[in-house]
């Protein structure tokens, strides 16, 4: 949650020792005040609580960046019941609690912009990823469905969609930046490089943006071109070593 006066951010996840030290190291690199709130965004009144916190420190919420998401690799055969919910609860029903939240405390009486993070990974039914796919395109859905409705009090609602990330838990997950399978992702992506976690806020930049103003209910996709070319190998479901590549992130 981020307001523009003096731009201060409000982030808010589950785990407070690494949630202090990003808050310590925005609040360096911005100059500005950044507070970290624990917060599990599958627990409504976790949520509720944060939000007031954020309302009644600051007086105002312009901008929530809905980013918090679960994932792993695994073939459907390896996912439990209780892995699948897991992922949707952390991804569609925290996107849709947090922002049904902040919409009824403060956006629809002022207005403000809402930014979901997603991904491609459901546009071709990416393998090892039905978990993460089906959150994912539900959170799109939710992008349209916000938009319209909150259209009226001033509310924009944008997805973005970036391509695999590098240094993160999901860039080691397919075998890290030294990895030939890691090399051969990136050479086969159009722009032939990976995003950066800034390209990443850059997206979000100009969403948030009065250059976007028009915008509202559409997901951008910011992957230089990997979705359309990346190779959805089924060879990983298929192969008997098909259980290697299910690793913990
Ligand atoms: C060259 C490439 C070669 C092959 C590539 C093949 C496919 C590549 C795919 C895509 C292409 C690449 C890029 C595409 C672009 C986009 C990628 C898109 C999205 C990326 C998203 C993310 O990275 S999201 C952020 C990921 N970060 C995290 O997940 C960190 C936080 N994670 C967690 O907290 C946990 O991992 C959690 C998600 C499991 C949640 O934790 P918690 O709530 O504590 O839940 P648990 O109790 O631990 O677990 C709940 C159930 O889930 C089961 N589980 C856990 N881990 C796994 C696993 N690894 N595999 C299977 N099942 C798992 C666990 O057992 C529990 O179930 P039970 O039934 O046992 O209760
Ligand atoms: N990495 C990639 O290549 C790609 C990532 N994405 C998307 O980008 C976003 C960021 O991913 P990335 O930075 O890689 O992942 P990270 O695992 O680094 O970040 C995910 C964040 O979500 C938080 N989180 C997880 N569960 C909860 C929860 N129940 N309540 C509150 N916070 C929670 C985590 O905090 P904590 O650990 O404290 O719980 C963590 O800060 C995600 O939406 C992801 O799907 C999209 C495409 C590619």
């Amino acid at each position: 949650m981020l307001h523009r006066h003096g731009c201060t951010t409000v982030i808010a996840s589950r785990k407070f020792d690494r949630l202090k030290q990003s808050a310590d190291a925005l609040s360096i690199a911005t100059g500005q005040q950044c507070l970290p709130i624990q917060m599990d965004v599958r627990k409504p009144i976790e949520v509720m609580n944060t939000v007031d916190e954020a309302i009644s420190s600051f007086k105002r919420i312009d901008i929530l960046i809905n980013n918090a998401a679960g994932n792993f690799l695994t073939p459907t055969s390896g996912l439990s019941f209780n892995a699948y919910k897991t992922v949707l609860d952390i991804d569609t029903v925290g996107t849709f609690n947090v922002s049904k939240v902040i919409y009824e405390k403060y956006m629809q009486n002022h207005g403000g912009v809402i930014i979901n993070i997603t991904a491609t990974l459901y546009y071709r039914g990416q393998t090892l990823q039905a978990h993460a796919g089906s959150a994912k395109a539900a959170i799109d859905a939710l992008t349209k469905h916000f938009a319209v409705e909150w259209g009226p009090n001033n509310v924009r609602v944008i997805g973005i969609a970036p391509g695999l990330v590098a240094g993160t838990g999901f860039a080691m997950a397919i075998g890290g930046v030294d990895s030939d399978a890691y090399r051969e992702y990136v050479s086969g992506i159009p722009l032939h490089r990976e995003s950066a976690k800034v390209d990443v806020a850059h997206a979000v930049l100009f969403c948030v943006s009065p250059a976007a103003k028009m915008i509202t209910g559409h997901t951008l996709v910011a992957d230089g071109g990997s979705w359309l070319t990346f190779a959805n190998p089924v060879y990983n479901i298929i192969s008997p070593t098909a259980s290697n590549v299910k690793s913990k992130m």
